[in-house]
C-alpha cells in the first residue's frame, strides 16, 4: 500500500471522519509488528518455537484436508559445545545466525524454517514428500558445510549440521509430537553415523486401511450379506 493510499484509508473503528484515525492506524500495525515479533527468534530472525508448535498443528490438519504430504526436517549443528568452548559465546551467536541465512537461502517461499532451540533447528516442508524433503535437506546440509565463517581475526571457519527427515500424509495418522519425535530420531542416526549428514525415515508402505468390526458389520449391512462369522473362517 502507498503512503497516500494509507491515509486515505477509513479509521477501522469509526469510518472516514474518526478524529482518531491516524491514532488507530498507528496502533493496527504496531500490533502487527508486535505478533510478527512474538513469532520470530530475536538471534536468527528466523521464526521460533511458538510459531513452529502452532504452524506444525495446523499443516498437519491441512494434509489431512488435501491428500498433500508435508515434510518436516529437524537439523543440529555438529559439536556446537566444543565451537563455542574454543571460539567464545559470541562467536557461537554469528555462526547461528549465518546458519540461519544459508537455510533460508536454500527453502522455497512455502517452506518455514524455525528456530527450535539452542543450535536446533526445524523446517516445515508445505506439499513434499519424504524424497523430495530429502533432497531439500541435503541441499540445506550441503550449503552450511560450503559456507565459510569470517572472524574478525581473518581466520576461516566451518560448521556442520546433522538432519532427520520425516513426513506427514493422510495415510499417517500420528500426532504433531509423534511426528517430530520421528525427525528427531533420524536426527540421532545421523549423530551416531558420524554427523555431517541427514537420515531419512523408513516408511512401511500402506497396502490397506484397517477396517473396525463396527465398520465391517456396517458395510455388510448396506450390501444385505451375511457377515461372515470371524476372520479366522474366511
Ligand atoms: N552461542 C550460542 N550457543 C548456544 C545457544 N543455544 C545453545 N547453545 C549451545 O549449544 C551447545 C549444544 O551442545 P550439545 O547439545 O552438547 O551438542 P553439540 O556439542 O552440538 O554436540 P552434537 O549435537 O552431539 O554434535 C551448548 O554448549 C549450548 O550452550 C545460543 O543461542 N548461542
Amino acid at each position: 500500500m502507498t503512503e497516500k493510499d494509507a491515509n486515505h484509508r477509513e479509521c477501522p473503528a469509526c469510518g472516514p471522519e474518526c478524529p482518531y484515525k491516524d491514532e488507530v492506524l498507528c496502533l493496527r500495525n504496531e500490533l502487527e509488528a508486535l505478533k510478527m515479533l512474538a513469532r520470530t527468534d530475536a538471534l536468527t530472525e528466523l521464526f521460533n518455537y511458538r510459531h513452529f508448535k502452532e504452524t506444525l498443528a495446523n499443516e498437519i490438519e491441512r494434509v489431512r484436508r488435501s491428500n498433500q504430504p508435508m515434510g518436516l526436517v529437524i537439523g543440529d549443528v555438529d559439536h556446537f559445545k566444543s565451537f563455542n568452548d574454543r571460539y567464545g559465546h559470541e562467536l557461537g551467536n554469528v555462526v547461528l545466525k549465518q546458519v540461519a541465512k544459508c537455510i533460508d537461502r536454500n527453502l522455497r517461499k512455502l517452506d518455514i524454517a524455525c528456530r527450535y532451540g539452542g543450535e536446533e533447528f526445524a523446517l516445515i516442508l508445505p506439499g513434499t514428500n519424504i524424497r523430495q524433503a530429502e533432497r531439500i535437506a541435503e541441499r540445506v546440509r550441503q550449503a552450511i558445510e560450503q559456507d565459510t565463517i569470517h572472524c574478525n581475526d581473518g581466520d576461516e571457519l566451518h560448521v556442520t549440521m546433522s538432519l532427520g527427515v520425516s513426513v506427514f500424509s493422510s495415510e499417517r495418522n500420528c500426532t504433531p509430537e509423534q511426528l517430530v519425535a520421528s525427525a528427531d530420531a533420524q536426527l540421532y542416526q545421523a549423530k551416531e553415523a558420524g554427523r555431517n549428514r541427514s537420515c531419512v525415515e523408513k516408511l512401511e508402505k500402506v497396502t490397506s486401511t484397517p477396517v473396525t468390526q463396527e465398520e465391517k458389520a456396517a458395510l455388510f449391512a448396506l450390501l444385505n450379506a451375511d457377515e461372515p462369522k470371524a476372520d479366522s473362517e474366511e
